[in-house]
């Protein structure tokens, strides 16, 4: 018996995104025409000069805004076109987001910070699965710490862990990376690598520093809202100096 086999949808893809604020016709468009593919397990760095719409490109990636035209899809699933209570869902769900500042609760233990965010949204998070993450990321002897007593490179494997909670199909972080010193970085970093090559997470990273894109597996670079090059294997100085010779 032939068997067809099809091929599994990438985690991510965008296709002709264009953005646009405000309803004028003439307003000028942030996002140009953007089309990307994220497969499954792969860790994507976004770089480019400040305003170049990185972070529209995230938020309409997330379905934190709606492209003005324009396609999205998380694991072969429109989400462009849903309505506000599904774009809930599917935030609440499919995707797991990580900031520059961790937004942890200080009056909570590690381990709660984890599983009590996603229980009070209604899912029915599990105190075990928040254990097993904690441990995944190394915090396996810090579970009742409050973040206080936490580093900040601890803070943002906490947040990780929360994000991861749901399993996320993508998990899209902000300068994942921007409030911590170099060596907590570069823990953070290497952890975000793990977790794509090891647990087959995708990652799509928001980042000015190229040392922390050289951790990824390419970058793509933006610049005033077009996608300009996708670079494979860089090092920082190399995607230092695309960044600001804008190539
Ligand atoms: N809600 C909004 N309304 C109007 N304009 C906006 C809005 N959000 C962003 N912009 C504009 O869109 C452009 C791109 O912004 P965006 O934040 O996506 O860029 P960025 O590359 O992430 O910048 P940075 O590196 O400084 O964070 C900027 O010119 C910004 O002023």
């Amino acid at each position: 018996m032939s068997q067809t086999l099809v091929e599994a949808p990438p985690a991510l893809r965008l296709r002709d995104v264009t953005k646009r604020y405000g309803r004028a016709a003439d307003a000028t468009a942030v996002l140009s025409g953007v089309s990307a593919a994220f497969p499954a397990g792969t860790f994507t760095a976004l770089m480019g000069p400040s305003g170049s719409g990185k972070t529209t490109m995230l938020m309409c990636a997330a379905g934190l805004t709606r492209p003005t035209t324009g396609t999205v899809e998380v694991a072969g699933q429109r989400i462009d076109n849903l309505s506000d209570k599904q774009l809930t869902r599917l935030r609440r769900d499919r995707v797991g987001f990580v900031f520059q500042h961790f937004n942890l609760i200080d009056s909570l233990t590690a381990v709660e910070n984890v599983y009590l965010p996603a229980r009070l949204a209604g899912r029915p998070a599990l105190r075990g699965r928040a254990v097993e993450l904690l441990n995944l990321v190394g915090l396996g002897e810090r579970l009742k710490h409050r973040p206080a007593q936490l580093s900040g490179g601890q803070r943002q494997r906490v947040a990780i862990a929360r994000a991861l909670l749901t399993e996320p199909v993508v998990l899209f972080a902000d300068e994942p990376t921007g409030a911590l010193d170099q060596e907590a970085g570069r823990e953070v970093l290497d952890l975000l690598r793990r977790l794509a090559t090891e647990q087959g997470t995708t990652i799509v990273m928001v980042t000015h520093d190229a040392a922390a894109a050289a951790a990824a597996d390419r970058v793509l670079l933006l610049f005033d809202g077009v996608l300009s090059a996708e670079l494979h294997g860089a090092s920082a100085e190399e995607i230092a100096h695309r960044v600001v010779s804008h190539r």
